[in-house]
């Protein structure tokens, strides 16, 4: 596996709704300065703005997105359009397919894409219950470590251990978890996620993440060793929530205008779930470059409208949906909440109280203030004892700041700035759980 890959391996995610499901201060701060008609024809002269269709009532909030997340679209000239050349259906159906999918701008920020780029959706993305595989032999000891590096951890296995796992995964890659020992789990290995997960020890959020054991080799290939969340639940539900109103880091964008690549697996996605989405020219040339898919994604779902996503669910019948791609509105995520937690109120002040804690530790986070954070999610399980826990899970995609440089994790986003609106999305997820608990709500089942 190419290094570069390595170290942005897809093991990601991010997010942030107040009453009216917009941040009151953002829109007062743009009020001041302007109207939105104003602000409106201004982004749509500095980027290739693709305003979704809205009737009157969806009007304002539509507008809001816009203002919020700015949306560049990249298309591969770099901004403009233009006729598809020779060199770039060579890169989208030629031999080279293989390296086009791997562009810089890939969640990898590898300039050459393998194999598994270039699978369908179904073929590369995990959708729910699997099962483990259990690579490690019962022999007491690890394989010994190719990797250099002080941090790798002798795990002590034991003969005890379970072969194979049942286990859930509710969005990433396909093969990237394997089963640890005993209530542990291995992810395939990414530089950028270690260097979080060594970066967390001692942080105020320890607590809220994963246990991390370390790097550890199976097979010949390094994985990160980390607590299985799952383990002391029964039979239990789980969500994964993609928090923020930015999927993609800044530097991949940049990367997808000096040399934009184009994806079929992509637009093959796009087209899965509205044949309307391409624009002529993405029919024409059968790809579409990651960024644009990826803002496509966060327009259609409630990345942008309330700065997180639901990503996947494990419901209480044990069956798994991902099928959230387009869930947008704030009625519709607060159904699939309902849905997921029964309306439990045990179960949902669980949950609020957890969220409470976590944005508590964000705030004081020396880790938070240092680091944006792109595709990181927040892990919700719980199961019939009525215990609720929340986890952040996926640091594949989450960037350190230059020395001396803090994020705000509220403030809009806009280029340059590397804003994640991660802390909006959190309070738009309490409020989307609170309004479910509110008193008075005759839907609560408080037991
Ligand atoms: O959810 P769908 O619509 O399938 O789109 C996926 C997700 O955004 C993945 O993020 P996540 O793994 O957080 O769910 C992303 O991986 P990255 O996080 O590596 O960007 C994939 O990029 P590619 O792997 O480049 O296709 C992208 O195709
Ligand atoms: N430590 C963990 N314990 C339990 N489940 C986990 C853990 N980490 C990840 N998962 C499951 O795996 C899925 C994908 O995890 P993630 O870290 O986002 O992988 P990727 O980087 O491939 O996107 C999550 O949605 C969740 O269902």
């Amino acid at each position: 596996m190419p290094k570069e890959r390595e170290k942005r391996r897809k093991t990601s995610k991010e997010a942030g709704l107040s009453g009216a499901g917009i941040s009151e201060g953002f829109v007062k701060e743009r009020r001041t300065s302007c109207k939105a008609s104003e602000i409106r024809d201004e982004l749509c002269q500095m980027t290739e703005v693709r305003l979704p269709e809205v009737n009157s009532t969806q009007a304002q909030t539509s507008m809001m997105e816009v203002l919020r997340v700015p949306q560049v679209t990249i298309t591969p000239d770099g901004g403009c359009s233009h006729e598809i050349g020779q060199e770039d259906w060579a890169d989208v159906d030629g031999p080279l397919r293989r390296n086009m999918s791997n562009s810089s701008i890939s969640s990898t920020g590898s300039s050459i894409e393998s194999e598994d780029d270039i699978l369908s959706d179904n073929e590369k993305k995990s959708k729910g219950n699997i099962t483990l595989e259990h690579l490690c032999e019962d022999t007491g000891e690890q394989s010994k470590p190719w990797w250099k590096i002080e941090t790798i951890v002798n795990w002590p296995f034991v003969g005890s251990q379970r072969r194979n796992l049942s286990w859930v995964q509710l969005a990433g890659h396909k093969g990237n978890f394997k089963a640890g020992g005993e209530g542990t789990i291995l992810k395939k290995f990414s530089e950028n996620e270690k260097l979080c997960f060594e970066r967390l020890q001692g942080d105020v959020l320890q607590g809220f993440v994963p246990g991390y054991h370390g790097v550890v080799e199976r097979d010949g290939e390094p994985f990160l060793h980390m607590t299985d969340l799952l383990v002391n639940f029964d039979e239990p539900s789980v969500m994964d929530c993609k928090m923020g109103v930015r999927t993609y880091l800044e530097e991949e964008l940049v990367r997808a205008r000096e040399r934009p690549k184009l994806r079929r697996d992509l637009y093959d996605k796009m087209l899965e779930v509205d044949s309307e989405a391409p624009s002529p020219q993405e029919h024409l040339q059968r790809a579409v470059t990651k960024p644009r898919y990826m803002q496509w994604r966060e327009t259609l779902s409630s990345t942008h409208t309330l700065g997180f996503r639901i990503e996947g669910i494990k419901a209480t019948d044990g069956t798994c949906h991902t099928d959230f791609k387009k869930i947008r509105s704030k009625e519709d995520v607060t159904q699939v909440f309902r849905d997921f937690s029964g309306v439990n109120t045990n179960i949902l002040n669980s949950y609020l109280s957890k969220l409470v804690k976590i944005q508590q530790a964000l705030k004081s986070s020396e880790f938070f203030k240092r680091h944006e954070v792109i595709g990181s999610s927040l892990l919700f399980i719980h199961d019939h004892t009525e215990r609720a826990e929340v986890w952040l899970i996926d640091f594949g995609k989450t960037t350190g700041l230059p020395e001396g440089q803090t994020l705000d994790h509220c403030i809009p986003w806009q280029e340059g700035n590397r804003e994640d609106g991660y802390m909006w999305g959190l309070d738009n997820l309490k409020r989307t759980l609170g309004s479910l608990t509110n008193k008075g709500n005759s839907e609560g089942t408080s037991k």
